[in-house]
């Protein structure tokens, strides 16, 4: 990819990777991703905004080929997505320092090959002079690590956001002109990574809200030349305010608890909520992530497996916990043979979250008449806390 002007003097370079699947051994990547470091040229000074991942590292080290100097790598975020490359830019323009916070400063030390005395560490509201280009650097902790920063361009209205506000998405085109396809995987993006600090990303966007903002410049997915598509999208994600939806993740081997979810799934339909299934063995959890960040409820259905949940639905449980969306109810449904611990096994894992348990529906091997009944009874009582919570 060549360097792609968004204005005199600002570049957008780093490397689209189209073919990455999977983040982080962790999130799976259907679009593929992006690494964008950007270039900005002041009168007396070079800044390099962020680098790449080394996987991508000679990419960004062909486009810096004709540029003769870069006097401060400003690194937002220190892990090696964006960081990883750092070491190879030093190597080629000694004098250059790496701007950063203090903390950052510390995690770049623990992570990456760098001395000391390449650094300069700046607080919250500093700003750096360019000549005609003025970085104001503004502290934004936990998104989504301890030491992350913004940036903003003050000549220029450019807030650089580094993951904060990107999307997993590789495209050629410089801005988010497919706002239909961005949002996806932005939101997608959210979950995966930004959701569970809901409460730094409020602070945060409360700080930015008097920002003139042109554009939104993230390191990962396109530019944004309609800041507020995206702001509006991530005021309405850290809202408190969960939809009229069930999620079911659920895990079947021989189609008993199938049987269940199909039934519940049909009388909550029938009732007016919207339900999503996901069979966890073949499910993408991106797509189960992106759906937990509207969802009121949370049913759980499981068969027992070794006295407890199937290892798939307990995955499933960790991730909703961990990620911390939302949610206000959790119920759990399945079915056993013998004997089991399943759903107390199940309902302890949501520790994070501020929940309210509906009673579960565990039955003896393939649903009857009476269990039916009882899902029924289960749908009756998820509208019922739905309304009187306002959802519906
Ligand atoms: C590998 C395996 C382990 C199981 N372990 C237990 C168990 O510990 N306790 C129990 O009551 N049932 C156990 N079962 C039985 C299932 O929980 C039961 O048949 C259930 O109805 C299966 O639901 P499904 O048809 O949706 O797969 C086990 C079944 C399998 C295949």
């Amino acid at each position: 990819m060549k360097a792609m002007v968004i204005k005199p003097g600002v570049s957008k370079i780093g490397a689209v990777h189209w073919e990455r699947r999977l983040f982080d051994s962790l999130i799976p990547l259907p679009d593929g991703t992006s690494y964008n470091a950007y270039l900005v040229e002041g009168k007396e000074k070079v800044a390099l905004l962020d680098t790449v991942d080394p996987m991508t590292e000679y990419i960004l080290m062909e486009q810096l080929k004709d540029v003769k100097k870069i006097d401060y790598i400003i690194a937002h975020h220190a892990e090696q997505d964006h960081s990883g490359s750092i070491p190879a830019v030093l190597e080629k323009y000694k004098e250059a320092k790496v701007v950063c916070t203090p903390k950052a400063k510390t995690f770049l030390i623990d992570l990456l090959p760098i001395p000391e005395d390449k650094f300069i560490t700046v607080e919250d509201g500093d700003t750096l002079d360019l000549g005609g280009k003025t970085l104001k650097f503004i502290h934004a902790p936990w998104v989504h690590w301890p030491e992350t920063m913004f940036t903003y361009l003050v000549e220029d209205k450019i807030l650089f956001t580094c993951d904060f506000l990107g999307s997993h998405l590789a495209t050629s085109e410089l801005y988010a002109t497919d706002e239909c396809k961005v949002y996806d995987s932005a939101k997608r993006y959210y979950a995966e990574i930004m959701m569970p600090f809901r409460n730094f990303i409020e602070k945060h966007l409360e700080k930015i809200k008097d920002l003139d903002i042109e554009i939104i410049a993230p390191s990962h997915g396109p530019v944004y030349n309609n800041p507020e598509f995206i702001l509006n999208a991530y005021r309405e994600w850290v809202l408190d305010k969960p939809k009229n939806i069930v999620l079911i993740p659920y895990v079947t081997m021989h189609g008993s608890v199938k049987k269940m979810v199909e039934y519940l799934e049909a009388a909550l339909v029938e009732r007016g909520v919207i339900v999503k299934p996901f069979d966890l063995s073949v499910t993408d959890i991106g797509e189960f992530a992106m759906a937990l960040v509207d969802a009121a409820t949370v049913v759980m259905a499981t068969p027992t497996v070794l006295v407890g949940p199937h290892p798939m639905a307990v995955y499933a449980a960790y991730l909703t916990n961990a990620l911390k969306p939302k949610v206000k109810f959790i119920s759990v449904i399945g079915s056993y043979n013998w004997g089991s611990k399943a759903v107390d096994q199940i309902t302890q894992m949501f520790g994070n979250l501020k929940v309210e348990f509906i009673p579960s529906v565990y039955i003896k091997g393939y649903p009857k008449e009476e269990d039916f009944k009882a899902l029924d009874a289960l749908a009756e009582e998820i509208v019922k806390r739905h309304k009187e919570a306002g959802i519906m």
